[in-house]
């Protein structure tokens, strides 16, 4: 018994990481490599039997990135847990057959095709207010929204929920707010003054609860339509308006750009490991317009 006492006892006393900030100015955690336990974390989540919905928009050329983010999905994001993929497609013939482990399943929803990149992306808003108005309710608990041009390489885990999660920009998180690319225009909804902002937030990855993503998506769609009333597009267009709802809407969790890398190929001293990255791909040839 005496003995016991004199064990160390594992994760009584963590360490935190001092070369990058494990919490924002509002308290909310910024989840990085080495300030988690992903097995004590797993023990506590699996308990909830959860399901995680994932939606993923590919039209045009940009079905060809589907298998490999589905293949690396499946190796790497919330293994273990239930996962309902969305997968918003103009060519649902062209989805390929990928191999899903057990509690996880596919859902193909078939979306008119449209001629610019921007609206594209933009419409992702209306899409995703809709999908969970219509379809999450009662179906899953939390919902992630993600870019397909991308691929796991790490994991993705339940260290990841949340109310509502937004991931720091991988371009921006080493730099002063005044360089970040937030709409500077006051005739837009998504203007943030020079002296205002947080983070710089991704467009490509953001989620929490159906409710709080539910919200989120409702008021970026419409401020998209304020602002497409008024003849002007914000210039990184929804990922603008995402960090307008962040700046007013505290996300209370972060993700380091770990869960949303540059490129496989890419280094930085803070960045232990990748776990999500952008996949290399030439804009010109890729998207229907410049
Ligand atoms: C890393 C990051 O935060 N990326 C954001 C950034 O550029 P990106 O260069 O990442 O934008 P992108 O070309 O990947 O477009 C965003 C997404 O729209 C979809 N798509 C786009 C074009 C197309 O022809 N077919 C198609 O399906 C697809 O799901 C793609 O992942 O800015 C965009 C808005 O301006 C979005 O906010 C992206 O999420
Ligand atoms: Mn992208």
């Amino acid at each position: 018994m005496m003995s016991s006492f004199h064990e160390p006892i594992k994760c009584l006393f963590f360490f935190l990481r001092t070369d990058v900030a494990s919490v924002s100015p509002w308290s909310a955690p910024i989840i990085w490599e080495g300030n988690f336990d992903s097995t004590l974390i797993d023990s506590i989540y699996k308990q909830q039997n959860l399901t995680i919905a994932t939606t993923v928009f590919a039209l045009g050329k940009y079905t060809r990135f589907v298998k490999d983010f589905l293949e690396s999905a499946e190796q790497h994001y919330f293994v273990g847990f239930r996962v309902h993929y969305y997968l918003f497609t103009d060519q649902p013939e062209s989805v390929p057959e990928v191999k899903m482990g057990e509690n996880r399943s596919l859902t193909v929803q078939n979306v008119p095709s449209l001629n610019r990149w921007q609206d594209i992306s933009m419409s992702r808003m209306e899409k995703l207010e809709n999908l969970i108005e219509n379809e999450l309710v009662n179906e899953a608990d939390y919902i992630f929204c993600l870019d397909i041009d991308t691929k796991f390489y790490g994991r993705w885990g339940a260290e990841t929920l949340g109310r509502l999660v937004g991931v720091i920009h991988p371009w921006f998180f080493d730099a002063p707010r005044s360089q970040f690319t937030y709409e500077r225009r006051p005739e837009s909804k998504a203007y943030i003054p020079v002296e205002e902002g947080d983070y710089y937030y991704a467009g490509a990855a953001f989620g929490g609860s159906l409710e709080d993503v539910h919200h989120l998506t409702k008021t970026c769609r419409e401020q998209l339509n304020i602002d497409a009333a008024n003849s002007i597009e914000a210039v990184w267009q929804e990922e603008s308006h995402l960090n307008k709802y962040f700046l007013l809407n505290k996300p209370s969790k972060l993700l380091s750009p770990e869960y949303m890398w540059r490129d496989i190929n890419e280094k930085a001293a803070q960045i232990k490991i990748v776990r999500f990255t952008n996949v290399p791909k030439n804009y010109a040839e890729v998207r229907p317009n410049p």
